[in-house]
């Protein structure tokens, strides 16, 4: 039987800034069968990158993260398909910036990431 799994996927307020790299990127995950379940298009409060990100609160990049995720509007998505978080994050490729860009260049923080921080998009994890 073919299950269906939602993942939560954020694309980043410097994409959102490009629109070159914004459509590119809407294009990925709508030729890769995923299902838009729900978007919205919103700057992320402080308080609300903060709770996402509270795993990361001792971490050196924790206050230029939450300050980044909340300098612009970002793309919020609820996607669907069979294995979906596993998918989307194989489409995003590794979180750090070079290890994307030289072992992983054509996937998405490869082609779009500009640094750890400004990595292109979130996916959920396992
Ligand atoms: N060393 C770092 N320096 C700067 N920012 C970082 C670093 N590591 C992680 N981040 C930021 O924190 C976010 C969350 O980190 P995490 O380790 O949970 O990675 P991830 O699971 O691949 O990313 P995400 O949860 O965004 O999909 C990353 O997407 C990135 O923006």
């Amino acid at each position: 039987m073919n299950v269906l799994q939602l993942t939560f996927a954020i694309l980043k307020p410097h994409i959102m800034k490009n629109p070159i790299s914004l459509e590119k990127i809407q294009k990925i995950i709508l030729t890769s069968n995923f299902k838009i379940v729900k978007s919205k298009r919103k700057i992320i409060t402080l308080h609300e990158a903060e709770e996402f990100y509270m795993e990361h609160k001792d971490k050196f990049f924790y206050n230029r993260l939450v300050t980044f995720m909340t300098s612009g509007p970002s793309d919020l998505y609820i996607l669907a398909k069979e294995n979906a978080i596993k998918d989307w994050r194989t489409l995003m490729g590794p979180t750090k910036v070079f290890k994307a860009q030289f072992e992983a260049p054509d996937t998405i923080r490869g082609k779009y990431g500009l640094s750890d921080t400004r990595n292109a998009t979130h996916g959920s994890g396992m």
